[in-house]
């Protein structure tokens, strides 16, 4: 089954699209459908919609592969002009460059992970920039391709600018979509971190790696699309709030780059089947795969041992 990463990420690329024209026709219409699932954990018409737009347009191309999404819903009925089945030509094109530990993977080793809407809280806030829709494509339980789509890139430029990019990567092939190769900001040391789900350890995290400036925005993918547009050196978030969907396709796409991504203990995140949802030992990642150890061991031992996984 030579192929199958590059087969599934080609047209996860295509459904991410359509799922962010989902998002924004319903912003525009002002469907909002708002669920409280938690503390601080909002769901919209959005996430709902997106996730079930994806879900099964995935499925119906690969039936046998495990697709694990952050919202609880049934997929099986959409509307017949949510599926997307086309695949994208410029994932395709790639499929010769393919390292050879991913050649012949079979359905039972893959694993999709969907974010519909990462950054649901922004979303609902009007801080459209912030939101993206995440798909991670895992492979024995690692993160290898992910797509990450910013359905409101360019939204301030005025109305005839074209909204939306694709930014997408599998480890061993590159990262596509960022104008340029990622390298970080060439003075300070810039960290971006939560804005929305903070707490004495994330600040305790953040003020031990010495930034320089902080910028707190939402959303896992929009903070990792911060590194690889070398615009901050590192995220860091020592809290339990993020889920297996909200790393795997940032992870990938980061590492694609040249990046990396772990736990705040260094540890790499398991993506298999039975792992508990939640990230509970919190999220570091830099723009340069060199440059994780040095925060690594900036983060107080109080909070790495505070911070243990499930
Ligand atoms: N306490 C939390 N409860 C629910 N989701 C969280 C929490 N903390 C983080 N997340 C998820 O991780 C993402 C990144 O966190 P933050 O923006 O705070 O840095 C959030 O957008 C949210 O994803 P989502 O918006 O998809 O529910
Ligand atoms: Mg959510
Ligand atoms: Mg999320
Ligand atoms: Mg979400």
């Amino acid at each position: 089954m030579s192929g199958r990463i590059v087969s599934i990420m080609s047209q996860a690329v295509q459904a991410a699209k359509k799922s962010g024209s989902i998002i924004r026709n319903l912003f525009q219409e002002g469907k909002w459908g708002i669920v409280n699932k938690g503390k601080n954990d909002l769901q919209t018409e959005a996430d709902r919609s997106a996730q079930r737009c994806i879900m099964a347009s995935l499925k119906k191309r690969y039936p046998k592969v495990t697709m694990i999404g952050e919202e609880e819903l049934d997929s099986s009925q959409v509307p017949e002009d949510w599926i997307e089945l086309s695949q994208s030509e410029e994932v395709l094109s790639t499929a010769d460059r393919l390292p050879d530990k991913l050649k012949n993977v079979t359905d039972d080793q893959i694993i999709i992970w969907i974010d519909p809407l990462d950054g649901t809280a922004e979303y609902t806030q009007g801080l459209l920039d912030h939101v993206t829709v995440l798909i991670g494509v895992t492979v024995n339980g690692e993160a290898v391709g992910g797509v990450i789509y910013q359905p409101y890139f360019n939204y301030k430029a005025g109305p005839d600018a074209e909204l939306g990019r694709t930014i997408w990567g599998i480890v061993g092939v590159g990262a596509y979509g960022i104008p340029q190769p990622t390298v970080p900001p060439s003075t300070g040391r810039i960290i971006t971190t939560t804005r929305s789900h903070s707490s004495g350890s994330v600040k305790a995290a953040v003020d031990s790696c010495e930034p320089t400036e902080v910028i707190k925005v939402g959303g896992a993918g929009h903070k990792v699309l911060l590194l690889i547009e070398g615009k901050a050196h590192a995220y860091v978030f020592a809290s339990p709030g993020c889920k297996k969907w909200d790393t795997a396709a940032p992870e990938a796409v980061l590492k694609a780059a040249g990046g990396k991504l772990t736990d705040i203990r260094g540890v790499n995140i398991p993506y298999e089947v039975n792992v508990p949802r939640r990230n509970s030992s919190g999220v570091l990642a830099t723009c340069l795969e060199s440059e994780h150890t040095w925060y690594l061991n900036k983060i107080p031992d109080e909070v790495k041992n505070d911070l243990k996984a499930d």
